[in-house]
């Protein structure tokens, strides 16, 4: 086709050549301004756009053009996004996951992600694990420990290089208070076993979730603790601290950061050591005290807590319950709780 042929053939379709052209601009427009996390404030015209981009997730890993953090125009102000020990609060916007990403590959870092799955609750796993595939620490080596005390019932799910799935199995106990509680010594009892010669962080989750998003090496740091979503607007004196001064858990009102959940913790292979150690031992002086933590491990975490500062602090994105509804402030929701029939599923 000669130049005038094209001319011609451009000029009789001009109105879709047109729209074509205009397309592509727009396109790429949001290409370059999207600048790996959100694609907010570098937009021309001010919209916010929260669409899921995963689609984009290679393009976005290698873009090294990243805006500009602007000193005098803080990503989020309607959330408080770093506590007086100076410990991030991560929120959706205020961080860049192509630096992160940068930074912890860099490092080769390996992650452990431990999942506990007694009795009935082995009937999470498939959706816990196919979600985890999806959002879960996406380019980076994964390790999913998952204890058990039904290894057959481990479903066989499809996994990307560089993760696998161990399966290790632990015994069972009756009520479901002492299956939750007993993770802090199961977990303490593997770091030294294996945890610390596979991995360099451990993040420690309840297996009745899903992930909906993305959660990466964000989370990452010492140690972390997520906040409760049914108490992040909450004022201290209603936090379901246990209240009991003969309880090892106790928390005197007037104390107290955050409420931190249970199903969401994690941190270096040696500071998940010492935390789940330090709560194993408090939930075992309690039980020779006859006396048990009104909210069980996530009492003791609590308390853990309130003496050592994480590090970093997870934003309710990274453990919703849709129950709660969607408040504005949250534009992403990352790993979200699966509804269960209480009754039915823990006996
Ligand atoms: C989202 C969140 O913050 N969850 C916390 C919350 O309750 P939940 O009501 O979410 O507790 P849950 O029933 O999910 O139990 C916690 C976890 O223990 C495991 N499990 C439990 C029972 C069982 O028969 N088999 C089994 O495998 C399983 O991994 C489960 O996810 O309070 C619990 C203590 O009361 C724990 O602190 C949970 O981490
Ligand atoms: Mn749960």
């Amino acid at each position: 086709m000669s130049k005038q042929q094209w001319i011609n053939a451009l000029r009789k379709r001009k109105y879709q050549a047109f729209i074509l052209v205009f397309l592509s601009f727009v396109l790429l427009l949001c290409w370059y301004n999207y600048d790996g996390n959100s694609w907010t404030s570098s937009l021309p015209f001010s919209c916010k756009l929260n669409y899921d981009l995963n689609f984009l997730q290679d393009v976005r890993l290698q873009r090294k053009n990243y805006s500009q953090p602007d000193t005098m125009n803080p990503p989020r102000t309607d959330v408080l996004v770093m506590t007086p020990w100076l410990a991030p609060i991560i929120w959706d916007g205020t961080f860049n996951i192509y630096i992160l990403n940068q930074q912890f590959k860099q490092r080769d870092v390996r992650i452990g992600l431990t999942v506990f799955a007694i009795k009935k609750y082995v009937v999470f796993l498939q959706l816990f694990l196919e979600t985890a595939e999806k959002f879960f620490m996406i380019g980076h080596k994964v390790n999913y420990y998952i204890m058990t005390d039904r290894p057959k019932d481990v479903p066989n799910v499809t996994l990307a290089e560089g993760r696998r799935v161990v399966v290790l199995k632990i015994q069972s106990y009756a009520r479901w208070q002492d299956v939750c509680m007993r993770r802090m010594e199961m977990i303490s009892l593997f770091t030294k076993e294996r945890f610390i010669q596979e991995v360099d962080y451990l993040v420690c989750v309840d297996v009745d979730m899903r992930f909906s998003d993305h959660v990466g090496v964000e989370i990452l740091s010492d140690i972390f603790g997520t906040l409760h979503p049914r108490f992040y607007r909450r004022q201290r004196q209603h936090f379901t601290y246990e209240r009991r001064p003969a309880s090892q858990a106790y928390i005197a009102f007037g104390e107290g950061d955050f409420y931190y959940a249970g199903g969401f913790f994690g941190g270096t292979v040696d500071e998940v050591y010492k935390l789940t150690n330090q709560c194993h031992n408090a939930i075992m002086t309690d039980k020779a005290n006859s006396i048990e933590a009104l909210w069980h491990d996530e009492s003791h975490l609590n308390k853990y807590f309130l003496n050592h500062k994480p590090t970093k602090i997870l934003s309710p994105e990274y453990l919703w319950d849709n129950s709660l509804g969607v408040p504005e402030v949250l534009r992403k929701r990352r790993f979200v709780a699966v509804p269960k029939n209480y009754a039915q599923i823990r006996n």
